[in-house]
């Protein structure tokens, strides 16, 4: 049978692609039960792919390139028809994506905040001069530093439990991570201070669950739709469009966070220097049904402050 241009009635399986990682998985498992309760009678997997984001452990991020290395395997097992679905932190979409492909749906947004994790209870504030913070992220080594230029930044990568093991062995203050992958996965306990945006803007798409779809699969659309959340759907129409027209992914110090109200929302944008010497800020506010030009709009006015600058630098390192 031709798997391509199916009716919701022709869906009855859905293979839903993964990442390996704990956080990845509990993320599919959620979107696996949601799947279940919306339709009963269909029978939902998960199919766990590797992505060069996971083979790659110990290099910094943003020297292997950015730019969909948590999405690009699962991305062709989506065209080969491997996987029906994919699912993926939204923070780690790149903002082109591959012919074919579109994101159908995006769930409800956790808190997307960071979050610190003290080894001692201490908050942001609190820690000593001097303290030695564990991040692998450019965007939060920026605005820690803007706000704390005392802090020692020590650059790490790897899953959470990882991350906490080293914050133990290399005698480490603190680590920042993501509140929202904290909280999905049971270890709100551990957080120190969720940190303000006002502090520390998050990456565009933080805290979001999004399922990517092909564009030729209308069937399977129509079965994902029920968990389409309108509101943080449009909050990151305009993060994205902010970061499209920066070329930011999620490994530049660049944070973007958008909220919506009614038929209104509100944006704050933020491009950073890796010393958090030089930091820009903008904001705007907007109808909903205008979010793409909103973002990309705040994108313009911060690069006509002279963001374009300290980006280029970055880039071009
Ligand atoms: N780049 C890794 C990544 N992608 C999404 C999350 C957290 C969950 C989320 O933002 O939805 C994380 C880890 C982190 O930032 O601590």
């Amino acid at each position: 049978m031709d798997p391509l241009f199916r009716s919701i009635y022709e869906v009855n399986e859905i293979r839903i692609g993964t990442r390996g990682s704990p956080l990845a998985l509990w993320q599919a498992n959620w979107i696996k039960s949601l799947l279940e309760e919306e339709h009963p009678d269909i029978t939902v997997s998960l199919i766990t792919i590797k992505t060069s984001g996971d083979k790659i452990q110990d290099v910094p991020l943003a020297k292997v390139g950015g730019k969909g290395l948590f999405t690009k395997e699962i991305e062709e097992g989506l065209l080969r028809n491997e996987v029906d679905i994919a699912v993926h932190s939204m923070k780690d979409v790149p903002m082109k994506l591959p012919p074919g492909l579109g994101l159908s749906v995006i769930t409800e947004r956790e808190d997307p905040r960071d979050a610190l994790i003290s080894r001692d209870g201490q908050k942001l504030d609190e820690l000593p001069q001097g303290a030695k913070v564990g991040t692998g992220s450019f965007r939060r080594t920026t605005q820690l530093l803007a706000y704390r230029p005392d802090l020692q930044i020590v650059p790490m990568r790897g899953n959470v439990g990882t991350r906490l093991d080293k914050m133990e062995k290399e005698n480490l203050d603190g680590i920042i991570l993501a509140a929202a992958g904290l909280k999905r996965m049971g270890m709100a306990d551990r957080i120190t201070e969720c940190i303000p945006p006002e502090i520390m803007l998050p990456g565009g798409g933080q805290g979001a669950v999004g399922i990517e779809t092909r564009k030729d699969d209308p069937g399977v659309m129509m079965r994902i739709l029920p968990l389409e959340h309108e509101e943080t759907h449009t909050a990151l129409e305009a993060e994205r469009s902010f970061l499209h027209r920066l070329e930011g992914g999620c490994q530049v110090p660049i944070g973007v966070y958008a909220t919506v109200d009614g038929n209104r929302m509100h944006i704050r944008g933020m491009v950073g220097s890796l010393d958090g010497k030089q930091i820009f800020r903008t904001e705007g506010s907007g109808a909903t049904q205008d979010a793409v030009q909103l973002g990309d709009q705040c994108a313009r006015e911060i690069l006509e402050q002279g963001a374009g600058k300290v980006l280029d630098e970055i880039y071009n390192r």
